[in-house]
């Protein structure tokens, strides 16, 4: 694993889940290290633990334990949402509320603007934009991971609140993140193909991968890390997911893609989880 000038560490990662009224370790004490710019591909099988290892990244995951970095300071320093900024979990499925393409990508934005006028806008907005996101896009893993957040995104729940405050607000955000900036951006990424004013639910699944990924991205992590966002995704459009993750890393992001498509040539390493241990295979590197 990487050691040099590491943007993010972590060491001693543990992770034990409760099991039929008892308890099992899925990984003990596993250390990992990312420099800024790389890409590391995790691999391993299914159920192996790869996802429960991301989620304690980004310290959405109440089964594990372990300490983590980012630029040499300790996660201790910084409030869980202030982390979830610069340590961003993008789950497998995109979840894209709101009546617009542009909505559904400003909503990280919109959040701050509601944050603020409820006077919990303490942080700076980017931190709570990117936690927002966190907040909208992890219901998989607040689902399967975290004990702490026991409200659903969709039907029920928080997915209605999240829609009522982004209703409420979205005439500032539109002031902070403009549709020449939003479109300025898919282009960037290659997404011309994207048209702002459609309904979200009308996108592709390739299209609403890049929606998402896209948003993600607009709140600037340091550190991202992609569950298997390009599963289920047909050959074209996960080669434009990958560009785009290429991308950012070329300005500097890490990135950690859980990943079960073969080698794509970007990783700068492959890292396979598999009975509780982490390793990395000479000659694996992509
Ligand atoms: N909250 C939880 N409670 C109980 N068991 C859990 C919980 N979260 C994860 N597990 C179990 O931990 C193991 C690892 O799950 P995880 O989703 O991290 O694996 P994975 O390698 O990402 O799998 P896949 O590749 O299939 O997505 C699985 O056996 C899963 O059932």
């Amino acid at each position: 694993m990487s050691s040099t000038e590491s943007v993010f560490t972590a060491n001693g990662v543990t992770c034990i889940v409760p099991a039929q009224g008892e308890s099992r370790t899925i990984f003990e004490n596993l250390g990992f290290a990312i420099a800024p710019g790389e890409i590391v591909d995790l691999v391993g099988p299914s159920g192996s633990g790869k996802s429960s290892l991301l989620t304690a990244f980004a310290r959405l995951n109440p089964h594990a334990t372990g300490s983590f970095t980012l630029n040499g300071h300790d996660s201790g320093e910084f409030t869980p949402q202030q982390w979830r900024h610069e340590v961003a979990y993008l789950p497998q499925k995109p979840i894209l509320p709101g009546d617009t393409v542009a909505d559904a990508i400003r909503l990280p934005f919109t959040l701050v603007i509601r944050a603020g006028a409820s006077g919990l806008g303490d942080q700076n907005d980017a931190t709570n934009a990117a936690a927002a996101t966190t907040a909208a896009t992890s219901a998989d893993a607040d689902s399967a991971h975290t004990a702490s957040a026991p409200h659903r995104i969709g039907k029920v729940g928080l997915g209605r609140k999240f829609i009522a405050l982004f209703r409420n607000n979205d005439q500032q955000a539109r002031k902070l993140l403009t549709d020449q900036k939003i479109r300025m951006t898919l282009d960037a990424m290659g997404c011309e193909d994207i048209d702002l004013a459609r309904p979200p639910h009308d996108l592709s699944g390739g299209q609403a991968a890049r929606v998402s990924l896209a948003r993600t991205l607009l709140t600037e992590p340091k550190v991202l890390l992609a569950d298997e966002v390009d599963a289920g995704l047909d050959d074209e459009n996960a080669e434009k997911v990958a560009d785009i993750m290429a991308t950012a890393a070329a300005k500097g992001m890490a990135i950690i893609r859980i990943r079960h498509r073969p080698p794509d040539g970007r990783a700068s390493h492959i890292v396979t989880l598999a009975n509780g241990t982490l390793s990395e295979k000479a000659g694996e590197q992509a």
